[in-house]
């Protein structure tokens, strides 16, 4: 199974790198899906640095990896590792952007898995950078993380204790380390049961607990022996002379100081050497070799300035980084806050569109409303005028509006001196009609007397209207009587012609014909009316379905 290879080799990568390389080989990368093939390139470039030893190699390894690949948790790995080796390197500035670039993509992305192994990489990097604050605050992380192996709690533990006996030694007892030994040693990781031995020695000596000391002195010693590491040898060594000045056995304590000198031969962890050298002064002192003292002073105080230079330097370095980053970041913050501002701006922008186009949307709508109302208002005078003007059954004018048009015409007509003629039609015997043959018949009777004197009307300038029960006006403007009498014959003779056959029944349906002109009643609306009348009453009373004209003089048969 090509995974549980992978796994195989990633658990391997620190304790056998070689068999880890071995298995890497084996494996076909091409197989792996694309996660697992970021992985198996990580564990290369982790192994590269044990196998190479080519620290500025392995850093642009990395450096190209993160480039390469897309956030995932192989990401926080290899940027993990990369700061521990940026650090070591002192590369400052890059360490700083790292720890920044690291904690953006934990919160970018879920690497549950792999976070603790970044926490890791913080404390290391925050002891190292002396901010003990925030190491603690990471390991603090750690131990609150589900994902949290043993191996992870025990660096953190180590770290916490560590840390806390700098900044804050009456919050932490000897249990503390203790815990962290207990933890360690079951991983196991002999290397911090080991740390974490001279740590308690430090601790303890920094509050002159001395017998307490003592009595763990053979345990620690059987630990750090088992890992023989010149720093954890050195540290140790100068733990038993600073434990033997206490007890004011000065030869021992010189023999354990010169062995802390023979045990760090290269100078490389001055700080021992420095206490070892000045623990030497002092007994050389103190048995009147004054020569002797003199030269491990002088040692001493060389080593001293040198430590400091190569502290002081690499504090500014860091401060410099830190101050570098921090410009960095609150530009950025700026910019972020001026990219807020214009969204801000933006938005406002759109938002006053929006409502802009939400009045005039509104305008539009009053407009639209407006108009409709309009029309509905003009729709209903209409219909009201109709109503009031027109005659229901048969849809010509009524009485009144017939009369107003014919005001009209006559004025108009009194102007211009032309003749008006006014014909009025009664049908003849309607009440017999009604009667023999029902209302409906006598209505239906009505509309056909109208259709056909409509058809005779229509395109003259003539107004039809209905002026009574079965009693219907003509008015004629430009024309006389003579001419009017011939229309009412047509007329007349139309109406005779109506064929009642669509009623079921048969039956002759007859009107009488009254005219009146303005050359004989004047241009007086109720005297035109009254003279028409007056000749529709002669047709009648000279037998019907005839027409008479007014005369002023005589009734013109
Ligand atoms: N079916 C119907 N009958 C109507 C309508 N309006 C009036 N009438 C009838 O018309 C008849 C008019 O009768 P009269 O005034 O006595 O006149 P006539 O029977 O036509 O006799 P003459 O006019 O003398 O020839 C009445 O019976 C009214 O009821 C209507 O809209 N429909």
């Amino acid at each position: 199974d090509t995974n549980a290879m992978l796994e195989e080799a990633d658990s391997l990568r620190l304790a056998d790198p070689k068999k880890a390389k071995q298995i890497l080989d084996d494996l076909d990368r091409e197989s792996l899906g694309i996660e697992e093939q970021y992985t198996y390139d990580y564990i290369t470039i982790y192994i590269s640095t044990f196998m190479e030893q080519n620290l500025g190699k392995t850093i642009k390894r990395y450096e190209a990896f993160i480039k390469r690949i897309p956030d995932s948790p192989a990401k926080v790995r290899a940027m993990t590792s990369l700061l521990g080796l940026s650090a070591y390197k002192g590369h400052w500035p890059r360490s700083f952007a790292l720890v920044s670039e690291l904690t953006s993509l934990m919160n970018r992305i879920d690497a549950h898995e792999v976070e603790p192994d970044a926490y890791n990489g913080l404390v290391l990097f925050y002891n190292e950078v002396e901010q003990p604050d925030m190491a603690i605050s990471y390991a603090q992380k750690i131990f609150s993380h589900p994902a949290a192996t043993s191996y992870h709690q025990c660096i953190a533990l180590t770290e916490q204790a560590f840390n806390l006996a700098i900044s804050e030694p009456a919050k932490i007892s000897d249990d503390d380390f203790y815990d962290a030994i207990e933890l360690c040693g079951a991983v196991p990781l002999p290397y911090y049961v080991a740390v974490n031995y001279n740590n308690l020695l430090d601790f303890l000596i920094d509050k002159q607990a001395y017998t307490e000391a003592s009595l763990i002195v053979s345990e620690a010693t059987k630990h750090v022996e088992a890992i023989d590491f010149k720093y954890l040898t050195a540290s140790l060594l100068l733990i038993k002379a600073k434990l033997k000045v206490a007890a004011s056995e000065p030869e021992q304590a010189k023999q354990y100081a010169l062995q802390v000198l023979e045990a760090d031969a290269d100078k490389e962890y001055r700080e021992s050497l420095i206490s070892a050298y000045s623990i030497l002064a002092n007994i050389a002192a103190e048995q009147q070799q004054y020569e002797q003292a003199y030269e491990y002073e002088k040692k001493h105080r060389e080593l001293s300035v040198s430590l400091y230079n190569q502290k002081v330097t690499k504090s500014l370095a860091i401060q410099e980084a830190r101050f570098d980053l921090q410009a960095k970041e609150s530009q950025i913050d700026l910019l972020d806050k001026k990219n807020q501002l214009l969204s801000t701006e933006s938005k406002l922008v759109k938002e006053q569109i929006s409502s802009m186009l939400l009045v005039i949307g509104l305008a539009l709508l009053v407009v639209v409303m407006l108009l409709f109302w309009s029309y509905r208002a003009r729709k209903t005078q209409k219909r009201l005028h109709y109503l009031a003007s027109t005659d229901h059954l048969t849809g010509i004018n009524n009485r009144g509006y017939f009369s107003e048009k014919s005001k009209a015409i006559l004025t108009n007509a009194e102007k211009s001196e032309s003749s008006v003629s006014l014909i009025f039609i009664d049908l003849d015997h309607f009440k017999t009609i009604n009667d023999a043959y029902g209302h409906k018949v006598g209505d239906w009777v009505l509309v056909k007397v109208v259709e056909s004197l409509k058809a005779l009307t229509a395109a003259k300038g003539m107004q039809i209207g209905r002026v009574g029960g079965e009693e219907f006006g003509i008015i004629l403007p430009d024309t006389d009587s003579i001419a009017a009498k011939d229309f009412a014959e047509q007329c007349r003779e139309t109406i005779q012609k109506i064929d009642t056959f669509d009623t079921g029944s048969h039956f002759q349906v007859t009107a009488s014909f009254g005219i009146a002109d303005t050359g004989e009643a004047g241009y007086n609306l109720d005297n035109l009316f009254s003279a028409a009348d007056l000749a529709l009453y002669q047709s009648k009373k000279y037998g019907r379905n005839r027409v008479c004209c007014y005369q002023s003089d005589k009734i013109d048969l």
